[in-house]
């Protein structure tokens, strides 16, 4: 059997949500560039979800769906607050949250188009409330209800914070926000829709997608770049420490795609928030530091930057906790995920590939008192 390690290449389905083309990302036909400058996550959202952008009354009944599911049990609040704060991940307490959710979800089990529907406004509400109710509760504070009258946006830095967020911290988590909402068939979006093509429901899905996104080759990769930038310190260490870790085979956090051979589109959108953000708030080393690396990379090595390396200097001047940028990822890609198992439900067959064996063959068991 021909192996393809990594499934590189391998066109597993179709899908009408987004594509990569020719380096350029499109969601359902609009380029990232056109929706990262206009458009609100709850349009991108409603996007992904109808595969038309909403009229204004669409668009206004949407978001006050949404606002009206942000609250979460408070079981899952006393859930949270049982965990080992000091030690626990974010990206562990949502996976574990969001399988929680579940149990409180009558519809949890209840295939039919409509209720599936349901259970997306659902989730796609209730994880920004659990990342930022978590976010609080690690600091001993207590959770802050969302606001109906603030956009998803706000909603995520209000929760988070406890005060009304600035217009220009809502823009950049907006625009954070469209970037981050749907990446064609990535590892997440993948493990999504193989767990539910066994016709296995929602929360089962995107608990799983959570999963897969926590690791550092994928969505953690964020939090590693702004340790990776910590750890440097100073913008005249950046390049030394950059060929030592080369020089040990090490990757570099942010570095390289599996897809895009010129480069990621949306890097160039964060390094722009990145440039001004760190400007305004005088940490300009960061995004300094940032630039030289990821020309050294290029350079040196061929890679281009992806999505996660300007997250990294984008939300640490956003004042987020560096251990919340994956989790925040989440918030947004959940979008895509929940978009891509409707499509999978839609059109369903169970995912199942091959494995080349290459073990030992022909063994005969042996009684356990004669090994
Ligand atoms: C939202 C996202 O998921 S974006 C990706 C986030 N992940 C990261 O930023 C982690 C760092 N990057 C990587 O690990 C990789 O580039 C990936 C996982 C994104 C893509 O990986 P793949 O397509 O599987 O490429 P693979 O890991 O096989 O690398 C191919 C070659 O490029 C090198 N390479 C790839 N990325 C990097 C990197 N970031 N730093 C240094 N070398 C790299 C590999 O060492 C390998 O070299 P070799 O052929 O000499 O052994
Ligand atoms: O597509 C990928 O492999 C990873 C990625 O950039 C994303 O999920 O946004």
């Amino acid at each position: 059997m021909a192996v393809t390690r990594g499934l590189e290449g391998i066109v597993a389905t179709e899908s009408s949500i987004s594509s990569i083309i020719d380096d350029q990302l499109t969601y359902v036909g609009y380029d990232i560039d056109d929706l990262a400058q206009n458009s609100s996550f709850e349009e991108v959202i409603y996007l992904l979800w109808n595969k038309k952008l909403p009229t204004l009354n669409e668009l206004n009944e949407f978001k006050k769906d949404l606002a009206q599911n942000m609250a979460i049990p408070d079981e899952i609040i006393d859930h949270l607050k049982s965990y080992n704060l000091e030690s626990v991940h974010p990206m562990a307490a949502l996976r574990t949250a969001v399988s929680m959710l579940g149990l409180y979800d009558e519809e949890s089990d209840v295939m039919e188009e409509e209720a599936n529907k349901r259970k997306a406004v659902r989730l796609q509400a209730k994880m920004s409330t659990i990342v930022t109710a978590f976010g609080r509760i690690r600091k001993g504070q207590e959770p802050v209800s969302p606001r109906e009258d603030f956009s998803f946006a706000a909603n995520f830095l209000y929760m988070l914070n406890g005060e009304e967020p600035k217009d220009l911290e809502v823009e950049a988590i907006n625009k954070a926000l469209v970037l981050h909402a749907d990446h064609e068939l990535n590892a997440s979006t993948f493990t999504a829709r193989v767990c539910v093509a066994t016709l296995s429901d929602i929360y089962s899905g995107i608990t799983a997608a959570i999963g897969a996104l926590k690791g550092p080759l994928h969505g953690g990769a964020n939090e590693r770049v702004m340790a990776m930038l910590s750890e440097i310190g100073e913008e005249d260490r950046a390049i030394d420490y950059i060929k030592e870790k080369l020089e040990n085979k090490e990757k570099i956090m942010g570095m390289g795609h599996r897809v895009y051979e010129k480069g990621d589109p949306r890097a160039k959108h964060l390094r722009e928030m990145s440039r001004e953000l760190t400007k305004i708030t005088g940490n300009s080393k960061w995004y300094n530091m940032s630039v030289k690396i990821e020309d050294y990379i290029k350079e040196n090595k061929g890679l281009p930057a992806n999505v996660d390396f300007y997250s990294a200097s984008v939300y640490h001047s956003l004042g987020i906790d560096h251990d919340l940028f994956t989790p925040l990822f989440a918030v947004s890609r959940v979008s895509g995920w929940l978009a891509h198992v409707l499509e999978q439900y839609d059109n369903n067959r169970l995912i199942r590939p091959r494995a080349d064996y290459v073990g030992p063959k022909g063994q005969k068991y042996t009684p356990i008192e004669e090994r």
